[in-house]
């Protein structure tokens, strides 16, 4: 659906993207981190044609976007809705008018409409206040509007620049509910844009990881998690300790067998003791996930290691600064 290779995009001399390559498939929630200024704005900005870029290529749909013409990238951006941390709402018009007024531009009658505004504000749960101003709504409420209004005009795809970043945890939750009930409905293409690892958990399929312009990694979010990947760690830090003396051994624990007590059966069987030197278990969605790292005194470290591999548990010895 949207392809992008090779692209880099200035800002006079200054490089901003660097060498960008990402494919989004159809019906994806694809996610977009980083740090503040990784880049992440300006690539959404270049898929809706808001900014050119040097070289390489980004095609929305077989098109390449950068040799569009005026019309063509109006019509590109109908396929493209689109929202932002802010809203971006017209406070003198009510939420009725707010959604309305794509469709307007676009020509469409007062009876269609009529129909489609109040079929939308029903979806994001807002009929009840299709005459209010946006001043008299929540930071969550203005999200559901500007959401609304984005899908107007029926878009292939939804553009979310940080739109849940000035938002409460909670209300955060329902947001990103909301877009995966879109994502599912509508069978419309997601890309969210965020540096909030916490978004990511919730919702997105598969994640790029962006810093200082360039794809440190692409992976489905649940590898990204399970496998600590090193740009999960140039995103988080990566404060694992390990003891000094011994043999470190990580411990990856998928979600099926993250319950079940595996330290505990191994340390029975093998009659060993051991010490939990770092552990971290991330909720994942309805699962729990992440490594814990054991250390055993050196003579013990292959028993270990083939008990685990009888057991298809995945591990990695940790090398220690002996
Ligand atoms: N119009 C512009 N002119 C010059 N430099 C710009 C312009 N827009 C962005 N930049 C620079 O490009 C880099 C990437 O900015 P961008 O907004 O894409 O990052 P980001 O990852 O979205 O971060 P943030 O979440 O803080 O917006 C930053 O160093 C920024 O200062």
């Amino acid at each position: 659906m949207i392809k992008i290779q090779n692209l880099n995009k200035y800002y006079g001399d200054v490089q901003i993207l660097k060498n960008v390559d990402m494919e989004i498939s159809k019906g994806e929630i694809f996610g977009i981190i980083g740090h503040s200024g990784a880049g992440k704005s300006t690539l959404l900005r270049c898929i809706n044609g808001l900014e050119d870029y040097r070289d390489g290529s980004l095609t929305v749909e077989g098109q390449e976007v950068k040799d569009l013409t005026e019309k063509e990238i109006r019509e590109l951006r109908k396929n493209l809705g689109m929202i932002f941390q802010h809203f971006s709402l017209l406070e003198r018009k009510t939420v009725f008018e707010n959604v309305a007024l794509p469709l307007e531009c676009f020509k469409y009658s007062k009876a269609e409409i009529e129909k489609r505004v109040m079929n939308l504000l029903e979806l994001v749960g807002l009929a009840d206040k299709r005459d209010a101003k946006p001043r008299n709504l929540s930071g969550g409420q203005k999200q559901r509007v500007a959401i609304a209004r984005a899908l107007a005009l029926e878009p292939k795809v939804l553009l979310c620049d940080e739109a849940t970043s000035a938002l409460d945890p909670n209300t955060t939750k329902s947001i990103l509910a909301l877009l995966q009930d879109i994502n599912e409905k509508m069978n419309i293409t997601i890309i969210v844009v965020t540096h909030q690892m916490e978004v990511v958990k919730q919702i997105c399929t598969k994640v790029a990881v962006m810093e200082g312009g360039r794809v440190l990694e692409i992976e489905n979010t649940e590898d990204l998690f399970l496998n600590n990947t090193a740009g999960l760690k140039a995103l988080m830090g990566d404060e694992q300790i390990v003891l000094p003396e011994g043999t470190n051994i990580k411990i990856i624990f998928p979600k099926e067998i993250a319950n079940q007590n595996i330290i505990t059966n191994m340390a029975r069987t093998l009659d060993f003791d051991f010490n939990i030197s770092y552990g971290k278990l991330e909720k994942f969605r309805e699962d729990v996930l992440g490594s814990l790292i054991i250390t055993v005194k050196d003579h013990y470290a292959n028993a270990v290691k083939r008990y685990l591999d009888e057991k298809n548990i995945k591990w990695e010895e940790i090398k220690n600064d002996k």
